[in-house]
């Protein structure tokens, strides 16, 4: 299976030295590319790629870095097998399928700050060169025409700029307005009253009306927000009528957040007087082709002054982005943590670090839950799809277990997960166990083990929800963490002591004499190494459950059956024999091991 990002066992990440495969369809700068370069191999392409060359050169990259114009669709994402993580150098994600990046276990990363400055600061640009006309009178003057009648313009100072969206860029564009003696009402429903006042700006309410009474009183309008849903077509013909005819309105946020075709009736028709527009529906816009779609009409129109998406595009902020966005392509490949993820929650890495060996554990409780007990029922995971983790001693203090949890679903699935299915990790485990029938019940409990500082449990609940999967035949993994090392500490109703590591074969028998050696006949005679074995014997509890057995049937006349035809007498000399070996374990090994005297179960099981 291949590791994605944030797996939940950094042992299982390649160290770099491995030459992990970045692409780079777009010109992101040299400063952060030369980060990577030292660890990766880093395809920079800077004249961008069509989209079917993507989905054909993607399955052979590890990272993708983007701007804005790469579209990563789920096509895309389809054919990236071995993406990990994908970079948007820039703030909007708009361009990237970010559910089904989700989907497939691939983190998805940005800068949420690097270039806000370069945006407010464009906003800004437009915000004068619209009121004053700053592009129609360059480019009559190089025309020859000095015709200063015809260019006169607005003043902003006194004036009220109204913001949609007082998110980062949206606070930036407040202050600057009120640095040039503008009044700024703003529109968002999740920011604070507290930002905005900070920001020098009033936040609109409902009962002002919201957009609408928004609208009516702004001189020049800005919106802020990301392309959404709910932003898409946020202004459109009822809107723009509603403003004042000397109006004008500005976008270096996204196309279609201003309805283009309403927008540009506004303007012939004069419901509103201009626009200063960065970003369009289409980008590039389609300036050489016969049809002329609204968006290339408004960048063509007299009364719009149009840029080419250059909001970002200052040496500063690509420098920013591009650091920021490949420090977290370095970190994420190298098993880390990013400092921004779109679509992962946030763990910080001294807690994620202090949670890795317990990870690692969990992660293999799971897959040991699923070979060793599935094999025994016969029935894959239908026998147990509802669990109880328990988290006991230090480790009940930990509130963010979300790597925890991620690393038992990954346990239990991947053993069943055809091998070039996706991975499971923080990104997607929810979603994977939701899709698994997988219900995951996590509890702490605060008590004090008696020999480790953290125990963690793992117990299938019967299907009733009271109880475990069936007396006698509890499902119970417990394991603990000593150092860096991880150790099962019980296995069935067995009191263990092993290393849940590399291929284990486990034995469940009578605990006679001879039984050793005919194993080690059958595995001698495969040619397959033991490393090391273990007998566990019934633990403290099972015990007392067998002796209580024995009392009651001599009690009440003859002995009870077993499920399996034992007697309660032979119970009490049950043991699991757990082996670890070296060589190709077949299903003959495994079958002519289930046939040695006295053996009554074997699971191969592979960690
Ligand atoms: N032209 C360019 O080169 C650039 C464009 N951008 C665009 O600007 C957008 C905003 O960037 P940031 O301020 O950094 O994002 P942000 O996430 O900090 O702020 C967005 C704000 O919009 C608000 N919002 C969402 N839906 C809303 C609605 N229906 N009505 C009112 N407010 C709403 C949110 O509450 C949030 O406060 C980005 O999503 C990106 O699309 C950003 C950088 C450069
Ligand atoms: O950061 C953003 O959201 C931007 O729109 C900047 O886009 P760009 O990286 O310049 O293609």
């Amino acid at each position: 299976m291949a590791p994605s990002a944030i797996t939940t066992d950094l042992d299982h990440y390649p160290s770099p030295s491995s030459r992990l495969r970045i692409l780079v369809p777009e010109k992101v700068s040299a400063e952060g590319l030369a980060l990577l370069r030292a660890h990766y191999d880093v395809d920079f392409r800077p004249l961008g790629l069509s989209a079917p060359d993507l989905v054909a050169l993607i399955p052979s990259y590890h990272g993708l870095i983007v701007r804005s114009e790469t579209k990563v669709t789920a096509a895309v994402l389809a054919a990236g097998r071995k993406l990990r993580v994908i970079a948007r150098a820039g703030v909007g994600v708009d361009n990237i399928d970010v559910a089904a990046a989700t989907t497939h276990g691939i983190i998805v990363v940005n800068s949420p700050a690097g270039n806000i400055v370069a945006a407010a600061e464009h906003t800004i640009a437009l915000l004068l060169a619209t009121a004053r006309n700053i592009g129609r009178a360059d480019g009559m003057l190089k025309q020859g025409r000095w015709e200063r009648n015809r260019l006169v313009g607005v003043e902003v100072g006194s004036k009220v700029l109204g913001i949609v969206g007082l998110g980062k860029v949206g606070v930036k564009v407040a202050r600057m307005a009120v640095g040039l003696g503008m009044r700024v009402v703003a529109l968002d429903p999740y920011a604070s009253g507290e930002v905005a006042r900070q920001a020098g700006a009033r936040l609109l309410d409902e009962k002002e009306g919201g957009l609408e009474g928004l609208l009516k009183q702004v001189d020049f309008l800005t919106v802020h927000t990301p392309l959404l849903a709910s932003t898409l077509g946020l202004v459109g013909e009822k809107e723009f009528r509603l403003m004042k005819k000397t109006a004008r309105v500005l976008n270096v946020a996204r196309g279609g957040v201003y309805d283009e075709e309403a927008l540009l009736r506004a303007l012939d028709e004069g419901w509103i007087a201009g626009a200063g527009l960065d970003v369009y529906t289409q980008e590039p816009l389609p300036l050489e082709g016969d049809t002329e779609s609204a968006a290339v009409r408004l960048a063509r129109h007299e009364k719009v002054v149009a840029t080419p998406h250059l909001g970002a595009s200052t040496v500063e902020a690509q420098e920013n982005v591009s650091l920021d966005v490949c420090t977290q392509v370095l970190e994420i490949l190298r098993g880390g943590l990013p400092t921004a993820a779109v679509n992962a929650p946030l763990i910080l890495p001294e807690e994620y670090r202090r949670l890795q060996p317990f990870v690692r554990l969990i992660e293999r409780m799971g897959g040991l839950y699923t070979q060793h007990f599935a094999t025994k029922n016969k029935s894959g995971m239908a026998g147990g799809r509802r669990f109880e983790l328990v988290y006991r001693g230090e480790l009940a203090g930990v509130s963010n277990t979300r790597p925890l949890f991620a690393a038992l679903v990954k346990g239990l699935v991947s053993p069943i997960s055809d091998g070039g299915g996706r991975d499971v990790n923080i990104v997607n485990a929810t979603l994977v166990a939701r899709e698994r029938g997988l219900a995951i019940d996590e509890k702490h409990v605060r008590d004090t083990p008696t020999t480790y500082a953290s125990l963690v449990t793992l117990r299938s609940i019967s299907e009733s929800g009271n109880g475990t999967a069936g007396e006698g035949d509890e499902q119970v993994i417990e394991g603990y963490v000593s150092g860096k090392a991880i150790f099962i500490s019980k296995l069935d109703r067995f009191a263990a002591n092993f290393r849940p590591e590399g291929t284990l074969l486990v034995l469940h028998n009578y605990d006679q004499p001879g039984k050793i050696g005919n194993v080690g006949m059958v595995l001698g005679r495969h040619g397959i190494n033991i490393t090391f074995m273990q007998v566990a014997g019934l633990n403290q509890e099972a015990k007392l459950a067998v002796a209580e057995r024995a009392a009651s049937s001599t009690a009440d006349g003859p002995v009870e059956e077993h499920a399996e035809g034992r007697e309660a007498g032979d119970a009490a000399k049950e043991a699991l024999m757990i082996l670890g070996v070296d060589g190709e374990v077949t299903q003959e090994v495994v079958n002519d091991l289930g046939e040695a005297e006295g053996i009554l179960h074997v699971s191969l099981v592979r960690l």
